[in-house]
C-alpha cells in the first residue's frame, strides 16, 4: 500500500518510500561532479512528516467540479487533494472550506492558484484567479477569513501584484525571534523543522567572528538566516524581490537591528555584486533560487573571501556553482545533507567553503 491515496498521479512525491541514503549520496555525487571527490558530509538531517507549512496548490473548475491540489506531474491537470503525507494537518483540515469559497467566486472561472503559508498566527492566504474579484467575492472572503482565523487573505488577478482583501492581524513569522511580516505568498523554507536544521548548519560553518565583523548575505529573501546571522556579526543582505526586501527592511527598523544590518534590493542575476563590494567580508552567505547563482558565482570566487556557506535545494545547480569555486581554489569544509523534501528526489544542503591562505 502507498503511502498516500493520490501517490503515482499527483506530482508532489516522486518516491514512495523515505529514500534517505541516496539524499546523502546526491549531495556528494554533485560535489564530487564538481571536482570535490570525497567531500567531508554531516549524517542526513531529516525532517518529519506532515510538517510542510507552505502549499502552493493550483485550482480548477469545469463544469461545476472544483479541484484543488497538487498539479499531476508535468501537467495542468490538478489532483483534488484529500490526504497529504508532506503538509501540516491544518493545512489539509483548510481545503474542504476552500473548495467552497472557490467555487462561490465569480473571479474564478476556470484556472486559480491557492498559496498558504501557515504563519505564526495562522493561514495567509493568496488567491491568484482568472477574473475580476467583485464585492460579493470581497465579502465572501472576508467571512472566510473570520471563520478560519486568517490573518491575511489577499487577492490578485492573473499576474497582478496581490493586494490584501482582508487582514485581521498584522500576519507574522518569527525569525530567530524577530517578528516579520512577510509578503503574500512570499517564499518561506518548507518546514520549522528544515529551517532550523539550515540554520544549525550555516551556524556551525562561520569562521570565528566578533560582533563588528561582517557577513554578506546574497539571495536573502525576507530574513530567514539574516536575522540568525546579525546575532553573530553585521549582515549586509541582497535579494531581489522588491516585497520579501520590504518585509526584511520593516522587520529590521522596528525591532531597532539597523545598527546590526541592512537589507538591498537587487538583481543579482543581471546585476551581480561585485568582488570589491564582498572583500573584506569574515563570510558569505548565499541561499539562490532552484537555478543557481551562475552569474553571481564568478564574482564570488573572484573576491577571496574566506568562507563561503551556500544552501542549496537544487545539487544540479550546486554542482555547477561549486566548481567554479574549485577553479578558484577553495575546499569543502564540511557538507550538509537536509531531508526537507521527504517523498521527492530533492535534497536541501548546506556546503562550506574555505579558501585557505596562500
Ligand atoms: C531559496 S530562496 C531563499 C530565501 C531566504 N534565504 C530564505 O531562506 O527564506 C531564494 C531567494 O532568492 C531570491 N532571488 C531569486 N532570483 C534572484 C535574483 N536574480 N537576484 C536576487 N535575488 C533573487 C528569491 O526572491 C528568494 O528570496
Amino acid at each position: 500500500m502507498s503511502h498516500c491515496l493520490h501517490f503515482g498521479i499527483c506530482g508532489g512525491c516522486a518516491t514512495d518510500t523515505l529514500a534517505a541514503p541516496q539524499k546523502s549520496l546526491a549531495l556528494s555525487q554533485a560535489l564530487a561532479r564538481a571536482g570535490f571527490a570525497d567531500a567531508p558530509l554531516s549524517p542526513l538531517v531529516e525532517t518529519p512528516l506532515r510538517s510542510r507549512r507552505r502549499a502552493d496548490l493550483g485550482a480548477t473548475r469545469k463544469a461545476g467540479d472544483i479541484s484543488l491540489g497538487l498539479h499531476r506531474t508535468a501537467s495542468p491537470a490538478v489532483v483534488d487533494m484529500r490526504e497529504c503525507a508532506l503538509l501540516l494537518p491544518e493545512i489539509v483540515a483548510l481545503l474542504p472550506d476552500l473548495r467552497i469559497l472557490l467555487r462561490s467566486l465569480q473571479a474564478f472561472r476556470s484556472t486559480g492558484a491557492v498559496v498558504i503559508n501557515w504563519l505564526d498566527n495562522g493561514p495567509d492566504i493568496l488567491l491568484r484567479m482568472d477574473a475580476a474579484f467583485t464585492g460579493p467575492d470581497r465579502t465572501k472572503i472576508i467571512a472566510f477569513a473570520r471563520a478560519h482565523n486568517a490573518p491575511r487573505i489577499s487577492i490578485a488577478t492573473g499576474a497582478e501584484l496581490p493586494e490584501p482583501a482582508v487582514i485581521l492581524q498584522t500576519p507574522a513569522i518569527s525569525f530567530s525571534g524577530v517578528p516579520v511580516d512577510p509578503p503574500p505568498g512570499g517564499f518561506l523554507q518548507a518546514s520549522r523543522a528544515g529551517e532550523a536544521a539550515i540554520i544549525a548548519a550555516v551556524l556551525a560553518g562561520l569562521p570565528k567572528l566578533s560582533l563588528k565583523s561582517r557577513i554578506v548575505e546574497l539571495y536573502a529573501g525576507a530574513g530567514t538566516l539574516s536575522f540568525a546571522l546579525a546575532q553573530h556579526a553585521r549582515v549586509e543582505a541582497y535579494e531581489g524581490d522588491a516585497s520579501a526586501t520590504q518585509s526584511q527592511d520593516k522587520a529590521i527598523r522596528l525591532n531597532n537591528l539597523a545598527g546590526r544590518m541592512r537589507v538591498t534590493q537587487r538583481d543579482l542575476h543581471r546585476r551581480p555584486l561585485q568582488a570589491a563590494d564582498m572583500a573584506g567580508a569574515k563570510a558569505v552567505v548565499l541561499d539562490p533560487p532552484y537555478a543557481g547563482a551562475t552569474t553571481q558565482m564568478r564574482f564570488l570566487a573572484a573576491s577571496g573571501v574566506a568562507r563561503i556557506i551556500y544552501v542549496s535545494c537544487n545539487p544540479d545547480a550546486l554542482a555547477t556553482d561549486a566548481a567554479v569555486l574549485r577553479r578558484a581554489g577553495y575546499l569543502v569544509r564540511n557538507a550538509t545533507p537536509i531531508d526537507q523534501f521527504p517523498y521527492s528526489e530533492n535534497v536541501e544542503s548546506v556546503v562550506v567553503f574555505e579558501k585557505l591562505k596562500s
